[in-house]
């Protein structure tokens, strides 16, 4: 049986547990609930902190695991990453008070709070600056006005939280990061990696994109069909009048407008979006 880990609480809990769902596991119904076993699928789910997850896996004791980019390279484990899965994304960004460092390189001599030591470390280290890393478990925000940091590296998605306590970022962000599907170093791909895998890439496509159909006189085709290459390529079908077809390809979801309205002006008419409840590709 497959064994994955699937963070238990925090901004990767609810997503991941989602995205499985979505995937057709069954998933856990109470927040107290440790594991799961999905016995139609072959797979057991072990619900863990987030942080500690790629060291089950890296420790070889469960086959695969979702956590953030972040926590993988922080744990300094041996597992590697196996799929982005688009949720949680952030940057890990140094911050300060504002106004207050341009660079890392004045951080020469500071104290710089984070709860990611390694990243941060080893980053300091590439730089050639040496600082004194504070290790807090979270709320690293509040670590400069305490007095127990002069700046911080932290996970910055909206930037709300640092605004808040009057930092902002500087220089280039040390990372990005977003939830992965994560598996051993060195090992062969566990037996039902691959449908667990092509099961998750379904949810990505189904999310991603969305299924366009439109008519267009056969003369402008070739223009349409280059606006709207398809994954592969586009399902060309006879319409009953002459002279025209229905095409019918797969766009991304963001682009849709605008390709609606570059389709429009080439000629196509009848254009239908669709949403993707499902895919295999
Ligand atoms: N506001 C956010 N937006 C997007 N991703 C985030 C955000 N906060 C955290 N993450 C991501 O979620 C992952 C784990 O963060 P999370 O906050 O769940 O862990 P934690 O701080 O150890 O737990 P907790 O906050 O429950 O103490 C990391 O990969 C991080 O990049
Ligand atoms: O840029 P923002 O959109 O404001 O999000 C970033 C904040 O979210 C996370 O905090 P979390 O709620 O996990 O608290 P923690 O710092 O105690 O982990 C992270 O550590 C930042 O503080
Ligand atoms: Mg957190």
């Amino acid at each position: 049986m497959l064994r994955v880990a699937v963070p238990n609480k925090g901004a990767l809990s609810e997503a991941a547990i989602t995205m499985l769902t979505e995937a057709g596991y069954r998933q856990r119904r109470s927040s107290r609930d440790l594991v799961l076993v999905d016995n139609d699928n072959n797979v057991e789910f072990f619900y863990l902190r987030p942080r500690d997850i790629a060291i089950y896996v890296g420790g070889g004791t469960l086959d695969l695991g979702i956590t953030g980019r972040d926590l993988l390279l922080d744990s300094g484990a041996e597992a590697l990453e196996d799929l982005g899965l688009d949720f949680a994304r952030s940057t890990f960004h140094l911050a300060g008070p504002t106004g207050q460092f341009d660079s890392v390189k004045e951080l020469e001599g500071k104290r710089v709070a984070t709860s990611y030591e390694l990243l941060l470390s080893k980053y300091l280290e590439d730089q050639g600056v040496n600082a004194e890393v504070v290790r807090l478990d979270g709320a690293v925000e509040s670590s400069i006005r305490l007095g127990v940091a002069d700046a911080i590296a932290d996970v910055v998605e909206t930037g709300n939280t640092l605004r808040a306590a009057g930092l902002d970022i500087f220089d280039q962000p040390i990372m990005r990061s977003e939830a992965l599907l994560i598996r051993r170093q060195d090992q062969g791909e566990p037996e039902g990696l691959e449908v667990l895998r092509r099961r998750l890439r379904g949810v990505l496509v189904a999310r991603q994109y969305v299924m366009m159909d439109y008519d267009i006189s056969e003369d402008f085709l070739d223009a349409a069909t280059q606006i709207t290459p398809g994954m592969q390529s586009p399902t060309i079908s006879p319409l009953g009048r002459d002279g025209s077809v229905a095409v019918r390809v797969m766009v991304r979801k963001s682009d849709t407008n605008k390709i609606m309205d570059a389709l429009y002006q080439a000629g196509a008419r009848a254009i239908l979006v669709s949403p993707i409840q499902a895919a295999r590709i």
